[in-house]
């Protein structure tokens, strides 16, 4: 890296206000979040019918399948036992090493674990053994599809995939009839040391036995989505972030925000990033490559470590609006090893930052109208995202 500039207010915590200390990664990471700036998502009322006198010009979808409207949305994890589901759920939402996940014990009853970010969310990870969806005289049925987000189904591509197959599929079949819009999203796991040609013929393979039983069931055009991942690379954070996208009915908007953004700042590749988990919310529509994704991702690294140790108290925020000198955490820097590429980092609120990936006709001179815009974009998020 060369030229780099970079200002890094520090993190506060929001009990008790002070700079964050050298806590390790994990400590960082933990769901209660210790990072500033605002909550926008978090109440989901508030994000379907923003308090605003401007009408509002986003979708404003219902989560799939939510009946009260008032709960978290879920993410359930199911599949065989083994297949990786803890381990999924640890890498993404608790920051454990992947290496670790060896030593991760067999879940023996329903965890279930709240993720507050931009958005409230759920994680409930089952227990591999138990069939819950064909088990409802055992089970209230109800209680765990009603307000589901996405049905995260693990298939353990290193294992005999036959039995996982027929069981998602009666699972689906299973719960067409009471919940016929839930997001099935298929995760073909652990394709890490497999070769491309195997890993490849393997994925179409499942896929297109998925589908042909259920239509072979009647069930044609089944909402189910593939995704091949692993927690040893970045793909695991790819899927999750499309599962993700999937829930936030204001995605068209913030697509087209990030759109006009990159036409006007000559930036090739805009993602909104979600700093804890480093899920991105949404990305322009410009094609998304896993390269540019993973670059983006360690540079949320780089720049948290950065701030951990150079960022400063900020003062507390005056609504006189005076001085208050609480500036958003910004970076831009230039790749030299990757063709005079520029990365541009710049946090948008509590939660979310903003990273673009610009080539060599978008160097640093420029930087006063990409703040500029910059700004824009991050005025027009509170409008889409009111508190
Ligand atoms: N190679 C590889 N191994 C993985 C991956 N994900 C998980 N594993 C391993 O798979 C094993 C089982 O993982 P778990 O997360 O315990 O599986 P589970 O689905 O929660 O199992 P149950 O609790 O029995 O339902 C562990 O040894 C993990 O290290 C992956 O992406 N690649």
């Amino acid at each position: 890296m060369a030229s780099s500039y970079l200002t890094v207010p520090a993190r506060r915590h929001p009990e008790n206000g002070q700079g964050q200390s050298n806590d390790s990664r994990s400590r960082r990471f933990k769901p209660a979040a210790q990072l500033t700036l605002l909550r926008y998502l978090q109440d989901l009322q508030d994000a379907e019918v923003p308090p605003s006198p401007v009408q509002p010009r986003f979708h404003t979808g219902r989560m799939p399948n939510s009946k009260d409207g008032d709960d978290k949305p879920r993410l359930l994890l199911m599949g065989q036992k083994r297949s990786g589901k803890s381990s999924i759920s640890s890498v993404v939402f608790h920051k454990l090493p992947p290496s670790e996940t060896l030593y991760i014990e067999t879940t023996t009853r329903i965890k279930k674990d709240s993720m507050h970010s931009f958005m409230d969310f759920q994680i409930w990870d089952f227990p591999g053994q138990v069939d819950f969806a064909n088990a409802a005289n055992l089970f209230d049925v109800d209680s765990i599809f009603n307000e589901i987000g996405a049905l995260i189904w693990v298939i353990d591509a290193q294992d005999d995939y036959f039995d996982a197959i027929a069981r998602l599929n009666a699972t689906i079949l299973n719960l067409q009839t009471t919940y016929p819009n839930i997001n099935v999203e298929v995760f073909v796991h652990k394709v890490d040391g497999l070769s491309e040609d195997y890993k490849s013929d393997l994925f179409r393979d499942i896929i297109q036995r998925v589908q042909d039983d259920l239509s072979d069931n009647g069930y044609e055009n089944a909402p189910v989505s593939f995704y091949q991942t692993s927690i040893y690379d970045h793909s695991i954070f790819e899927a999750f972030s499309k599962v993700i996208q999937k829930l936030i009915p204001q995605l068209p908007t913030l697509e087209a925000l990030l759109n006009s953004l990159c036409a006007n700042c000559r930036i090739q590749k805009a993602y909104l990033f979600d700093v804890l988990s480093k899920i991105y919310i949404a990305t322009d529509t410009s094609p998304t490559d896993m390269a540019s994704y993973e670059i983006c991702s360690d540079y949320i690294d780089v720049i948290v470590d950065i701030s951990e140790i150079y960022g400063w108290d900020r003062p507390e925020e005056e609504d006189s609006g005076g001085e208050s000198g609480n500036q958003d955490a910004e970076s831009l820097i230039r790749l030299e090893k990757k063709g005079n590429n520029y990365l541009y980092l710049r946090e948008i609120n509590k939660y979310l930052a903003l990273i673009c990936l610009m080539s060599e006709d978008s160097p640093a001179e420029k930087k006063a109208l990409i703040d500029y815009n910059v700004g824009v974009f991050q005025e027009a998020m509170k409008q889409v995202f009111p508190r």
